[in-house]
Parts: C-alpha cells; structure tokens; sequence
C-alpha cells in the first residue's frame, strides 16, 4: 500500500490493477488489445500515456471511464470499483462531441441541464466557462461557425463545466495546426494547476506528453501491450509550453523516453511490414 506524505493510504483518482482486455475476432478468435496494465494516477496529477498506433492506448482510458469492462483485473476511482460509466470523470475526444443543432451556449450547459440543474442556472454557469475560455461572444454562434480551436475551447468548457475530479482527454488537440495546438495546451495547463484535477492524457506525440506532464506512461507494442516504461517529468511549474522544447531538461528527458518509445514505435512498424508481405 503506498502512503500519503501525511501516512495515510493514498485513494488513486484512477487505478488500474492487472488489467487485461480481450476482444473477440470476425474469425472466432481471440485479440489481447492490453494485458496486465498498472496504472495509479493521484488527485491532482497530469498523466499521459504514449505508445505505438494500437498500443491499446484508447482502451485503458475507456476502461477508467467505464465505457469498456476489463477483461481481468480491476478498474477503480478514489477506491470504489468502477461499474458502468465513472461518474466521477468527463471524456475528451479527438473528435469533438459537440452537437451541431445547438448554440456554444447550449452545448456547454448540457452537462448540467442533463444533472437536472435549471436552465437559467446552467446557462449562467455556461457563460461563466465561456469567459474563462475566451469565448464570451460566442455563445449564440453554432458548432460549424466556429474555428477548429474554438471548437475546442467549447469542448474544454463542456468537460469542465461539470466539475469532475478526472479529465480523460484522448488525443483532444491532435486535430489542431501546431500553433493552435501549443496555445490549447498552455490554456489546458492554466486551467488544470489550479484545479486540484487529475488529467488521464493519451497522444501519440511525445513532445506534448512531457511538456503537459508530471508521469509519462509508455506502452509495448501490441498484441497484448503492457507498460513499458514509467518517467517522472521533474520540469518545474508553471511552464510555458511555447519555449519548453528549448529547456535542456525537457531535451534530456525526450532523449531518454524517445529512446525507449521508438523501439516499440520500430515493433509496429516491423509487424505491420511483415503482414503486408503475407497479404502482397
Ligand atoms: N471493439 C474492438 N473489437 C476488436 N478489436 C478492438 C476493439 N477496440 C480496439 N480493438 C483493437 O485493440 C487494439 C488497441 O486499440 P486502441 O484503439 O486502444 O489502440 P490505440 O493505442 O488507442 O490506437 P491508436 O494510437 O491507433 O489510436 C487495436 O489493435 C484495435 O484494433
């Protein structure tokens, strides 16, 4: 049992414990997406998790939300097992789930409308959210009149708007242009140190995982990924992500994990040459 600094056992805002996910194949088989994956992440810490394409990243983050059951082992959140979708976490996609029919306004309240708070209140609260992220004049406009970043920031606003102890945030930026994704990421940062929140964070780029970050997970290739690799990122806080890249701490981490990652990164690729000549 791992111990608070105040020796009191520590509750994990997500704790997976032996999990292992199979899917079953059109062919009858059987397909190990992940298998015995720890993961503990504390209140209040920024965890992301890197691996190859189909590293089974997708899949540990649905099963701390509840979207998927694990196959063995157990999921759980601040101690309780998690059944059916974690009431304590909101979801990010890579794809935006904002809903085309209605105003910024409406789609940021959702999430309070839907907790059976009033209208009057939630818009309100929406409005509030919508200053914090920059978007104040913008909450009659619908989905398809905003930029790919205001997009976002509605997305940031609706996640965040339900005051949840966990954000899981999958690929959420990965759609952006670099400059847009670099500002989203100092705004996600702004938001997050104050918050006391613990962020479940998934990419494919390592250079925003260790920017972002206080642990950066790295997954094995697949079939049957585990963890592979666990690395504190020691760079102090607040940082700002448009110069990080320049830090000699940030470059020294990115060679060790990279080091690490792009033999997993080669496995895949390898795997998935061999399976194009056995169809070839
Ligand atoms: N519902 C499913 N049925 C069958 N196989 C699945 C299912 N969901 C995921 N998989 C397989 O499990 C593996 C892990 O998928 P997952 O999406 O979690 O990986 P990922 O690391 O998030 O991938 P990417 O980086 O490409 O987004 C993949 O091989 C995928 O094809």
């Amino acid at each position: 049992m791992t111990l608070s600094s105040a020796g009191t056992p520590t509750q994990y805002a997500v704790e997976l414990q032996g999990c292992t996910k199979q899917f079953s194949t059109p062919g009858g088989g059987t397909y190990f997406a992940v298998r015995d994956i720890d993961l503990k992440v504390e209140p209040g810490r920024f965890v992301s998790i890197v691996g190859p394409t189909g590293s089974g990243k997708s899949t540990i983050l649905n099963m701390a939300a509840g979207l998927l059951k694990p196959s063995s082992g157990t999921a759980s959140s601040f101690g309780a097992p998690v059944h059916g979708v974690n009431r304590r976490a909101s979801y990010m996609f890579q794809q935006d789930a904002l809903l085309p029919w209605k105003t910024v306004i409406e789609n940021v309240s959702l999430g309070l409308t839907m907790a059976g708070v009033g209208k009057a209140e939630a818009h309100s609260e929406a409005q509030r959210w919508l200053e914090k992220v920059g978007l104040k004049n913008f909450a009659d406009r619908y989905p398809h009149q905003l930029s790919g970043g205001m997009r976002k920031r509605t997305a940031v606003a609706q996640a965040w708007i339900v005051n949840p102890d966990i954000l899981l945030m999958d690929e959420p930026f990965s759609a952006l242009d670099v400059q847009t994704r670099q500002i989203m990421e100092n705004e996600l940062l702004a938001l997050w140190q104050e918050s006391g929140k613990a962020v479940v964070f998934i990419t494919h780029d390592l250079d925003e995982a260790i920017a972002l970050s206080d642990e950066v997970v790295i997954l094995g290739a697949g079939p049957g990924s585990t963890v592979v690799g666990n690395y504190e990122i020691t760079i102090p806080r607040p940082r700002d992500l448009l110069d990080i890249r320049d830090d000699p701490k940030f470059v020294e981490l990115h060679r060790e994990i990279w080091g690490r990652l792009k033999i997993e990164v080669s496995k895949t690729y390898e795997a998935a040459r061999a399976e194009e000549g056995e169809v070839a």
